[in-house]
């Protein structure tokens, strides 16, 4: 599909359609007619990383847009920052834009009235960090106070790459998780584990609930994530 060099309107789903960010505008009404009148379709989705302070929400982030590890001190996010990327994700362009909040308790207030435009969100526990994982419970809590209702939301156990610091199992992940049907995966923001695949998940979910084509077959956002994950050990493929 042909992009042309101009900037596109931007769609963003709302009330399970695409429609554009203006009060009141009429959803999309066909893909195909907007591809043959316009080239393209871009999608706008909102996605917000949450959890403790130093679980590497800010290292997921700069892994997947940089493809680096920010290696050496760490620098706690004050407020909020966020940083975009674009995937074509089935054939449509989706502009990601990632909001990476600040762990510490001193910047809930700040983080609380950016959920609410969230449409994914992305909630980290670090697996060498007990009280990280302890604190999803209130995470969860948290999410469903001041998110939307349908937010797509996926829980992450980061930095595997430390196996020698693990106290976190992966059946305690994934036990959790399954208590509270959220799909769950493993990563390092250090290896790359899994870090562009949470990412492109959510991205599918989001598009294929929006933007559903005929003969197209559903979407179920946990079978693929279990079909794609890599686990971190040796022998789990
Ligand atoms: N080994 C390992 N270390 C990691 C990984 N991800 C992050 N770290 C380290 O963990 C520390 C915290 O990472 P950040 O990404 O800054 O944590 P954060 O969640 O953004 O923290 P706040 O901004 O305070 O909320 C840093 O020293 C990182 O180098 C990982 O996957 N593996
Ligand atoms: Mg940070």
């Amino acid at each position: 599909m042909l992009c042309g060099k101009e900037l596109p309107a931007l769609w963003v789903p709302r009330e399970g359609k695409l429609r554009q960010e203006a009060p009141g505008a009429a959803p999309l009404a066909s893909l195909e007619e907007w591809q043959g009148g316009h080239g393209c379709v871009w999608v706008l989705l909102k996605v917000m990383l949450v959890g403790d302070s130093g679980v590497g929400k800010t290292c997921l982030l700069v892994r997947f847009k940089d493809g680096a590890f920010l290696a050496g001190s760490f620098i706690s996010t004050v407020g909020i920052d966020f940083r975009n990327k674009v995937l074509t994700v089935d054939g449509v362009k989706v502009k990601l834009q990632i909001w990476d909040t600040a762990g510490q308790e001193r910047f809930r207030s700040v983080t609380h009235a950016y959920y609410r435009d969230a449409h994914a969100l992305l909630l980290l526990y670090d697996v060498t960090n007990k009280a990280s994982f302890d604190n999803i419970q209130a995470w969860l809590t948290e999410i469903h106070e001041y998110a939307q209702q349908d937010v797509v939301l996926m829980l992450l156990g980061n930095k595997v790459d430390s196996a020698q610091d693990r106290v976190v199992k992966r059946e305690d992940g994934e036990k959790l998780a399954k208590e509270y049907g959220v799909p769950f995966m493993e990563t390092s923001a250090k290896s790359g584990l899994n870090v562009e695949l949470a990412f492109t998940a959510i991205a599918k979910e989001l598009k294929h609930r929006s933007m559903k084509l005929p003969n197209e077959p559903k979407f179920k956002l946990h079978d693929y994530v279990k079909k794609e994950v890599r686990g971190s050990g040796c022998c789990r493929s």
